[in-house]
């Protein structure tokens, strides 16, 4: 079902979610059903194929040669696999983070390193991410402010570079403080080419991307 040029039930979203939070919230949460199903249906070829696709798209972008922190994820629940480009940075010496649920904060990130000694648990949702007794250690941390890039799952996004989550809110949290401070990372967002929609729902709390990878495009969009 292509979202992008068939009519579709989200179409209108952007004007509901501010006049009505609560059918606003319920589309949310239709679109991630719908968008995660669609993007877990890419086979291991294709996965394959779009990985080294996104690889190649970020190589060739400033924020990503230029940077020498970046965040990253490790892939789930069908999401791009951004493994090819940490392997290429990681070659080349640059510091890569992962996120970690932290403990004791509700819905909010750690970024630690990820170095040669670095053990990797599952965490509750089924994701590895840097073992806890690590991840407690200072030296092995950047706050988010001092990451150059942030390289940010998604569940779903638009031609504006909204993005949806999972619904934990954790990157909206743990961001929150871009929409103040002067020093930001720079936020981008990556998926697969399948999950993008004509637009999303904007929420208050959301924090804009500077750009959208896929496996087809760099998405700028223009705030
Ligand atoms: N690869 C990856 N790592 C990530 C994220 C992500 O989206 N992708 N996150 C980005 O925020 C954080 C984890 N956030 C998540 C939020 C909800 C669910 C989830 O699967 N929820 C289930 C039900 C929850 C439960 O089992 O209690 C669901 O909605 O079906 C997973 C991850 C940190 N690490
Ligand atoms: N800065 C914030 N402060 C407090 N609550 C927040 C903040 N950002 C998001 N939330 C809460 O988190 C919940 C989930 O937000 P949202 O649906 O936007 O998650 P998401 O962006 O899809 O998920 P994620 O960021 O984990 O990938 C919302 O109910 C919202 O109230």
């Amino acid at each position: 079902m292509p979202l992008r040029s068939a009519p579709s039930p989200f179409r209108s979203l952007r004007d509901s979610s501010a006049s009505d939070p609560v059918s606003a919230d319920h589309d949310r949460r239709a679109l991630r059903r719908l968008l995660r199903r669609r993007r877990r249906a890419l086979d291991a070829r294709a996965r394959h194929q779009a990985a080294l696709a996104l690889r190649q798209h970020l190589l060739a972008m400033p924020e990503i040669l230029r940077a020498s922190h970046l965040a990253f994820y490790l892939p789930s629940d069908g999401e791009i696999d951004p493994r090819p480009l940490i392997a290429t940075l990681r070659r080349r010496g640059v510091h890569i983070y992962l996120p970690v649920l932290r403990p004791l904060v509700h819905n909010r990130l750690w970024f630690v390193e990820l170095r040669h000694d670095t053990r990797l648990v599952t965490n509750r949702f089924g994701i590895p991410e840097p073992a806890l007794r690590q991840s407690a250690q200072r030296h092995r941390r950047l706050p988010a402010w001092a990451l150059d890039t942030i390289l940010m799952p998604l569940v779903g996004f638009d031609q504006q570079g909204q993005r949806l989550g999972m619904g934990g809110g954790f990157y909206d949290r743990t961001l929150a403080f871009t929409r103040h401070r002067g020093a930001r990372p720079t936020l981008i967002g990556l998926a697969h080419d399948c999950q993008q929609v004509d637009a999303l729902p904007v929420a208050a709390w959301d924090v804009p991307l500077d750009a959208v990878v896929s496996d087809r495009a760099i998405i700028r969009p223009h705030h």
